[in-house]
């Protein structure tokens, strides 16, 4: 089997896709581009001719109210559905089907009940699958839970899993479905932490959907505004990292920004 090439940086380097026991591997993310995205579902549009363009490795947030097309725009990205016309382009390259390095996390953590949580991290079955589980496990903090069954995990352990699930295939894109939107408020800003700890390590490209403007400008390093399958606004949050999650006069100044365009 030939060693893939692998985005990394401006460049393309030959790297082996397993992290090592030192450091995680850092493969870089993709850039992600829509261009005159229309998606329609019979007569009713959802998606009107969408421009937009994110780079490697940015961290975008996407907000907006329900039923504005913030989960269709997910589905497109992902390869899940096909635009009614546009191109979706991940690396250059035209979005059809699940594409092999993009991966989904859902408000649910979507864990399979028969499959004890090391099984549910390698659950892809490559070789050496529990050894790269096993470090996954570790980078989320449950490195000592892998023989247990997932009923016994809180919400946030089983998205944990569901993170690292999606962490043993080096993704350069990660597209997260309201994640935390089930977690309670302590337990959500711990994974916030997480998530943004893994992403500056790793360096993927992250589409975030969200309802919640303060996790959004917690988090992001741009945040779009999607109404009626429209960009409302698109701004930038230029706020050192780590940020805090409260109090931060500059933050909630955006907050409000963003707010009235939702
Ligand atoms: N498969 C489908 N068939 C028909 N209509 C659909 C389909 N999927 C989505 N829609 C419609 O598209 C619109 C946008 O839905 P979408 O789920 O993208 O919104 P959303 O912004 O993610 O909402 P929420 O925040 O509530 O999840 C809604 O009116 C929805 O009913």
């Amino acid at each position: 089997m030939s060693t893939p090439l692998v985005a990394f940086g401006d460049g393309l380097l030959t790297a082996p896709r397993a992290p090592t026991e030192a450091a995680p591997a850092r493969f870089g993310g993709a850039p992600v581009s829509l261009s005159g995205v229309v998606k329609a579902f019979g007569e009713r549009p959802v998606l009107r001719r969408l421009d937009l363009d994110i780079p490697a490795g940015q961290f975008l947030a996407v907000v907006g109210r329900s039923g504005g097309g913030k989960t269709t725009l997910m589905r497109l990205i992902a390869g899940l559905d096909a635009a009614t016309s546009g191109t979706v382009r991940i690396n250059g390259t035209a979005v059809s089907g699940l594409q092999r390095d993009v991966r989904l996390l859902f408000q649910d953590a979507r864990l399979v009940p028969w499959q004890r949580v090391l099984g549910n991290v390698g659950i892809a079955r490559g070789p050496d699958w529990r050894h790269v589980a096993s470090l996954a496990l570790k980078d989320v903090g449950l490195g000592d839970r892998g023989r247990e069954w997932p009923f016994v995990l809180s919400g946030g352990q089983k998205q944990r899993v569901a993170l690292a699930r999606a962490l043993v295939s080096n993704p350069s894109v990660l597209l997260l479905d309201e994640p935390f939107g089930a977690l309670d408020a302590l337990t959500r800003v711990e994974m916030h932490r997480l998530l943004e700890r893994i992403w500056r390590e790793r360096g993927f490209t992250v589409v975030l959907i969200t309802h919640d403007v303060a996790e959004a400008v917690a988090l992001a390093d741009r945040v779009v505004v999607l109404r009626a399958g429209e960009i409302a606004l698109d701004q930038t949050i230029d706020l050192p990292r780590p940020r805090r999650e409260a109090g931060d006069a500059a933050a909630s100044s955006l907050q409000a920004r963003i707010l009235a365009a939702v």
